[in-house]
Protein backbone atom coordinates (compact mmCIF):
# COMPACT_ATOMS: atom_id res chain seq x y z
CA UNK A 1 0.00 0.00 0.00
CA UNK A 2 0.86 3.57 -0.69
CA UNK A 3 0.59 6.50 1.68
CA UNK A 4 0.04 9.62 0.04
CA UNK A 5 0.06 13.14 2.26
CA UNK A 6 -1.19 16.40 0.55
CA UNK A 7 -1.54 19.55 0.90
CA UNK A 8 2.05 20.29 2.86
CA UNK A 9 2.49 24.24 3.56
CA UNK A 10 5.30 24.13 6.66
CA UNK A 11 8.71 23.63 6.83
CA UNK A 12 8.94 22.03 10.31
CA UNK A 13 5.47 20.00 9.78
CA UNK A 14 7.19 18.68 6.34
CA UNK A 15 9.88 17.43 8.24
CA UNK A 16 7.39 16.00 11.05
CA UNK A 17 5.40 14.23 8.68
CA UNK A 18 8.26 12.73 6.82
CA UNK A 19 9.25 10.72 9.97
CA UNK A 20 6.33 8.61 8.98
CA UNK A 21 8.32 8.02 6.18
CA UNK A 22 4.78 8.59 3.01
CA UNK A 23 5.37 7.44 0.19
CA UNK A 24 4.17 10.41 -1.49
CA UNK A 25 4.00 14.13 0.03
CA UNK A 26 1.06 16.49 -2.07
CA UNK A 27 2.39 20.36 -2.41
CA UNK A 28 -0.68 22.19 -3.65
CA UNK A 29 0.69 24.66 -7.03
CA UNK A 30 -3.17 26.17 -6.59
CA UNK A 31 -3.37 29.83 -5.54
CA UNK A 32 -6.74 29.78 -4.80
CA UNK A 33 -6.35 26.72 -2.26
CA UNK A 34 -5.80 27.34 1.37
CA UNK A 35 -3.04 25.10 0.87
CA UNK A 36 -1.19 27.22 -1.56
CA UNK A 37 2.39 26.44 -1.63
CA UNK A 38 4.71 28.99 -1.66
CA UNK A 39 7.61 27.91 0.52
CA UNK A 40 10.73 25.73 0.16
CA UNK A 41 10.44 21.87 0.19
CA UNK A 42 13.06 20.95 2.92
CA UNK A 43 15.57 17.91 2.27
CA UNK A 44 13.60 15.43 2.37
CA UNK A 45 14.56 10.92 2.52
CA UNK A 46 14.87 9.72 -1.08
CA UNK A 47 11.83 7.17 -0.30
CA UNK A 48 9.03 10.46 -0.82
CA UNK A 49 8.23 11.32 -3.62
CA UNK A 50 7.51 14.95 -3.89
CA UNK A 51 4.12 15.33 -6.11
CA UNK A 52 3.17 19.24 -7.24
CA UNK A 53 -0.63 19.39 -7.18
CA UNK A 54 -2.06 21.46 -10.34
CA UNK A 55 -5.77 23.00 -12.04
CA UNK A 56 -5.72 23.67 -15.26
CA UNK A 57 -2.06 24.92 -14.83
CA UNK A 58 0.03 25.56 -18.44
CA UNK A 59 3.09 23.70 -19.36
CA UNK A 60 5.32 26.42 -18.39
CA UNK A 61 3.90 27.10 -14.93
CA UNK A 62 3.93 23.32 -14.27
CA UNK A 63 7.56 23.12 -15.35
CA UNK A 64 8.83 25.73 -13.28
CA UNK A 65 7.38 24.12 -10.67
CA UNK A 66 8.75 20.53 -11.26
CA UNK A 67 12.23 22.56 -11.92
CA UNK A 68 12.07 24.17 -9.04
CA UNK A 69 11.57 22.08 -6.28
CA UNK A 70 12.79 19.07 -7.86
CA UNK A 71 9.25 17.22 -8.03
CA UNK A 72 9.21 13.75 -8.94
CA UNK A 73 5.67 13.54 -10.23
CA UNK A 74 2.54 16.14 -11.08
CA UNK A 75 -0.87 15.43 -10.07
CA UNK A 76 -3.92 17.19 -11.70
CA UNK A 77 -7.24 18.28 -10.96
CA UNK A 78 -8.40 20.10 -13.44
CA UNK A 79 -9.17 19.35 -17.51
CA UNK A 80 -5.80 19.21 -18.16
CA UNK A 81 -5.98 17.28 -21.85
CA UNK A 82 -3.84 13.45 -22.89
CA UNK A 83 -1.74 15.80 -24.96
CA UNK A 84 -0.40 18.23 -21.92
CA UNK A 85 -0.11 14.68 -19.73
CA UNK A 86 1.90 13.59 -22.31
CA UNK A 87 4.41 16.40 -22.29
CA UNK A 88 5.00 16.20 -18.60
CA UNK A 89 5.40 12.64 -18.77
CA UNK A 90 8.28 12.96 -21.94
CA UNK A 91 9.60 15.18 -18.48
CA UNK A 92 10.28 11.69 -17.25
CA UNK A 93 8.11 12.60 -14.07
CA UNK A 94 5.21 10.76 -12.20
CA UNK A 95 1.61 11.97 -13.81
CA UNK A 96 -1.29 11.17 -11.89
CA UNK A 97 -4.35 12.17 -13.35
CA UNK A 98 -7.30 13.09 -10.56
CA UNK A 99 -10.79 12.56 -11.87
CA UNK A 100 -13.89 13.72 -9.51
CA UNK A 101 -16.64 11.15 -8.84
CA UNK A 102 -20.23 11.55 -6.60
CA UNK A 103 -22.67 8.81 -7.17
CA UNK A 104 -21.81 8.04 -10.91
CA UNK A 105 -19.12 7.97 -13.17
CA UNK A 106 -18.40 7.09 -17.03
CA UNK A 107 -15.48 5.20 -17.06
CA UNK A 108 -15.06 6.05 -20.70
CA UNK A 109 -13.46 9.28 -20.17
CA UNK A 110 -10.38 7.24 -18.68
CA UNK A 111 -9.40 6.34 -22.13
CA UNK A 112 -7.75 8.89 -23.93
CA UNK A 113 -5.30 9.15 -20.79
CA UNK A 114 -4.42 5.08 -20.68
CA UNK A 115 -1.03 5.81 -22.47
CA UNK A 116 -0.01 8.98 -20.99
CA UNK A 117 -0.40 8.76 -17.06
CA UNK A 118 1.12 6.52 -14.40
CA UNK A 119 -1.87 6.49 -11.96
CA UNK A 120 -5.17 7.72 -11.81
CA UNK A 121 -6.80 9.48 -8.60
CA UNK A 122 -10.41 9.09 -7.41
CA UNK A 123 -11.35 11.95 -5.83
CA UNK A 124 -15.00 13.58 -4.63
CA UNK A 125 -16.37 15.64 -6.83
CA UNK A 126 -17.53 19.00 -4.86
CA UNK A 127 -17.34 22.78 -5.21
CA UNK A 128 -13.65 23.15 -4.92
CA UNK A 129 -10.91 21.58 -7.54
CA UNK A 130 -9.94 18.98 -4.15
CA UNK A 131 -9.73 19.11 -0.68
CA UNK A 132 -13.66 18.67 -0.27
CA UNK A 133 -13.37 16.97 2.96
CA UNK A 134 -16.33 13.96 1.91
CA UNK A 135 -16.04 10.31 0.26
CA UNK A 136 -17.70 9.45 -2.52
CA UNK A 137 -19.52 6.08 -3.25
CA UNK A 138 -17.23 4.04 -3.69
CA UNK A 139 -19.37 1.14 -5.26
CA UNK A 140 -18.85 3.22 -8.09
CA UNK A 141 -15.22 1.70 -8.52
CA UNK A 142 -16.97 -1.68 -9.06
CA UNK A 143 -16.97 -0.67 -12.79
CA UNK A 144 -13.15 0.31 -13.12
CA UNK A 145 -12.38 -0.95 -16.27
CA UNK A 146 -8.65 0.13 -16.59
CA UNK A 147 -5.21 -1.95 -15.72
CA UNK A 148 -4.26 0.79 -14.03
CA UNK A 149 -3.23 1.65 -10.55
CA UNK A 150 -5.75 3.86 -8.70
CA UNK A 151 -4.93 5.96 -5.40
CA UNK A 152 -8.59 6.35 -3.85
CA UNK A 153 -8.80 9.86 -1.81
CA UNK A 154 -11.34 12.36 -0.77
CA UNK A 155 -12.21 12.84 2.84
CA UNK A 156 -10.50 10.01 4.20
CA UNK A 157 -10.01 9.91 7.88
CA UNK A 158 -9.77 7.83 10.50
CA UNK A 159 -13.62 7.48 10.60
CA UNK A 160 -13.35 5.64 7.32
CA UNK A 161 -10.41 2.65 8.11
CA UNK A 162 -13.36 0.46 9.15
CA UNK A 163 -14.66 1.22 5.60
CA UNK A 164 -11.74 1.11 4.01
CA UNK A 165 -10.40 -1.95 5.24
CA UNK A 166 -14.17 -3.58 3.99
CA UNK A 167 -13.31 -1.81 0.66
CA UNK A 168 -9.79 -3.26 0.66
CA UNK A 169 -11.58 -7.39 1.17
CA UNK A 170 -13.49 -6.32 -2.64
CA UNK A 171 -12.39 -6.98 -6.40
CA UNK A 172 -12.32 -3.91 -7.56
CA UNK A 173 -10.34 -2.71 -4.97
CA UNK A 174 -7.08 -4.91 -6.39
CA UNK A 175 -5.91 -1.89 -8.67
CA UNK A 176 -6.50 0.43 -5.25
CA UNK A 177 -2.40 0.69 -4.55
CA UNK A 178 -2.63 3.80 -2.04
CA UNK A 179 -4.40 6.58 -0.46
CA UNK A 180 -4.85 10.16 -0.59
CA UNK A 181 -4.97 12.20 2.70
CA UNK A 182 -5.56 15.62 3.48
CA UNK A 183 -8.12 17.98 5.07
CA UNK A 184 -9.44 15.04 7.68
CA UNK A 185 -5.81 15.18 8.86
CA UNK A 186 -5.05 18.69 9.49
CA UNK A 187 -5.11 20.99 12.74
CA UNK A 188 -4.96 24.50 10.71
CA UNK A 189 -5.25 24.37 6.49
CA UNK A 190 -2.07 22.43 5.29
CA UNK A 191 -1.05 21.96 8.79
CA UNK A 192 -1.28 18.20 9.59
CA UNK A 193 -1.24 16.12 12.66
CA UNK A 194 1.19 13.61 12.73
CA UNK A 195 -0.17 11.47 15.56
CA UNK A 196 -3.69 11.21 13.53
CA UNK A 197 -2.10 10.25 10.41
CA UNK A 198 0.56 7.91 12.43
CA UNK A 199 -2.74 6.17 14.12
CA UNK A 200 -4.18 5.33 10.27
CA UNK A 201 -0.92 3.97 9.10
CA UNK A 202 -0.23 1.91 12.14
CA UNK A 203 -4.28 0.52 12.28
CA UNK A 204 -3.80 -0.31 8.31
CA UNK A 205 -0.42 -2.04 9.26
CA UNK A 206 -2.32 -4.22 12.52
CA UNK A 207 -4.54 -5.49 9.47
CA UNK A 208 -1.29 -7.05 7.52
CA UNK A 209 -1.10 -4.07 4.77
CA UNK A 210 2.47 -2.99 4.22
CA UNK A 211 3.86 0.44 3.22
O1 LIG B 1 -6.53 20.41 -0.92
C1 LIG B 1 -6.71 21.38 -1.64
O2 LIG B 1 -6.88 22.50 -1.17
C2 LIG B 1 -6.73 21.22 -3.14
C3 LIG B 1 -7.13 22.29 -3.90
C4 LIG B 1 -7.13 22.20 -5.29
C5 LIG B 1 -6.77 21.04 -5.89
C6 LIG B 1 -6.38 19.94 -5.14
C7 LIG B 1 -6.37 20.01 -3.77
N1 LIG B 1 -6.04 18.89 -3.00
C8 LIG B 1 -5.48 17.75 -3.60
C9 LIG B 1 -5.55 16.45 -2.93
O3 LIG B 1 -4.88 15.51 -3.35
C10 LIG B 1 -6.44 16.16 -1.77
O4 LIG B 1 -5.74 15.31 -0.93
C11 LIG B 1 -7.72 15.48 -2.24
O5 LIG B 1 -8.46 16.40 -2.98
C12 LIG B 1 -8.56 14.98 -1.05
O6 LIG B 1 -8.75 15.98 -0.11
P1 LIG B 1 -9.71 15.73 1.15
O7 LIG B 1 -11.10 15.56 0.65
O8 LIG B 1 -9.53 16.94 1.99
O9 LIG B 1 -9.25 14.50 1.85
Amino acid sequence: MKLKVCGMKNENNILDVADLNPNYMGFIFYEKSSRYFNGVIPELPESIKKIGVFVNATFEYIKGKVDKHDLQGVQLHGQETPELCQRLKDLDIAVIKVFSIKNQFDFSVLEPYEDVCDNYLFDTKGKEPGGNGYTFNWNVLKSYPSSKPYFLSGGIGLNEVDAILLFLKRPESYLCFGFDLNSKFETAAGLKDTTKLNDFKQKLIAHNYEF
